[in-house]
């Protein structure tokens, strides 16, 4: 459904994202991660044919980036997004719908029925008057007036309190079930485990890592073991009427079995825990020393 080949973009010798790689499968949730400046942003619009590539290309379903007809079958949600502040929420939709050539009819109901589902209340107060979640859930709502198959969402849920990053987070994961293509950036990385299906790491302008969760944890995480046993052993802490000891081996996992028995008891229960996200992310943010981000300039 979408296919980045080698995009890279530089400004002036900076080089902001380089030549980065990657396809997204229809109705796949597919998260861009990656600390400050990594070049996220720069990607997902650079995808939504908002930002020529220096080099490289982008196409969504077979069709170029920066072709209009592209732009016809793609939602796009800016970090930021600057609302005409005094025009109302469906003031604001209507423009959108007509700049779109929804039929005015089809758009009507659309706005409606995705600002029930949003539950934004107050459609006639002036966007201006908005709170910021409200404002988010409009332009949100913008994002699917001309219903894109494709929607790419830069920070959906940025600078909202919990319960609206929630919410959020849940239409988003709604619209995925309902079979839209998605690709978001976030840095609240619970938020991309629970709705991605795959995920690149970003850093320095490129991409340092990538596979779906499980991939990720057999490369960059680690599992634990938390072994709970009878009677005390080395390292173990009371916990529920039993001990616990946490380990990161099956070679530990024995010890702590022989451990157990030499002192009369039994190993009753053992769990294991695999690395959040967060902990993978951090893994590889330690891992990597990357190159310059600067080029030489070609002399005019
Ligand atoms: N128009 C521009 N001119 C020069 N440099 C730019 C421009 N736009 C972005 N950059 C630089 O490119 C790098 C990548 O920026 P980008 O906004 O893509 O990062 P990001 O990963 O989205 O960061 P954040 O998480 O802070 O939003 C940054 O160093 C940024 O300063």
């Amino acid at each position: 459904m979408i296919d980045a080949r080698d995009i890279r973009k530089e400004y002036g010798g900076f080089v902001a994202v380089q030549g980065s790689s990657f396809s997204v499968d229809r109705g796949e949730v597919f998260g861009i991660i990656g600390p400050n400046g990594a070049g996220k942003t720069t990607t997902l619009k650079m995808l939504a044919g908002l930002l020529e590539p220096t080099s490289g290309s982008a196409e969504i379903a077979g069709l170029d980036t920066e072709t209009a007809e592209m732009r016809q079958q793609l939602g796009f949600l800016p970090e930021e997004s600057p609302l005409y502040e005094e025009m109302t929420p469906i003031s604001y939709l209507q423009f959108f719908a007509d700049l779109y050539d929804v039929n005015p009819d089809v758009a009507e109901e659309r706005m409606h029925d995705t600002l029930d589902e949003l539950e934004l209340e107050h459609r006639d107060r002036k966007l201006g008057d908005m709170s910021k979640g409200m404002k988010r859930k409009v332009a949100i709502a913008r994002s699917l007036i001309n219903d894109p198959d494709v929607l790419i969402y830069d920070e959906p849920a940025s600078g909202l309190d919990p319960l609206t990053t929630n919410y959020v987070i849940e239409f988003t994961e709604q619209l995925a079930k309902e079979g839209k293509t998605i690709v978001f950036s976030a840095h609240n990385l619970f938020h991309v485990e629970s709705i991605c299906d795959r995920v690149v790491i970003m850093n320095e302008g490129e991409i340092v890592a990538r596979g779906d969760l499980d991939e990720l944890q057999a490369e960059y995480g680690h599992t634990r073991y938390h072994v709970y046993t009878t009677v005390d052993v080395p390292g173990g802490v009371q916990e529920n009427g039993s001990y616990k000891r946490v380990v990161e081996s099956m070679d530990a996992v024995e010890a702590t079995r022989e451990q157990a028995e030499e002192n009369g008891g039994a190993v009753v229960d053992i769990r294991t825990e695999e690395s959040s996200l967060e902990e993978v992310f951090l893994n590889v943010a330690e891992a990597g020393t990357r190159g310059t981000r600067y080029v030489e300039e070609d002399a005019e």
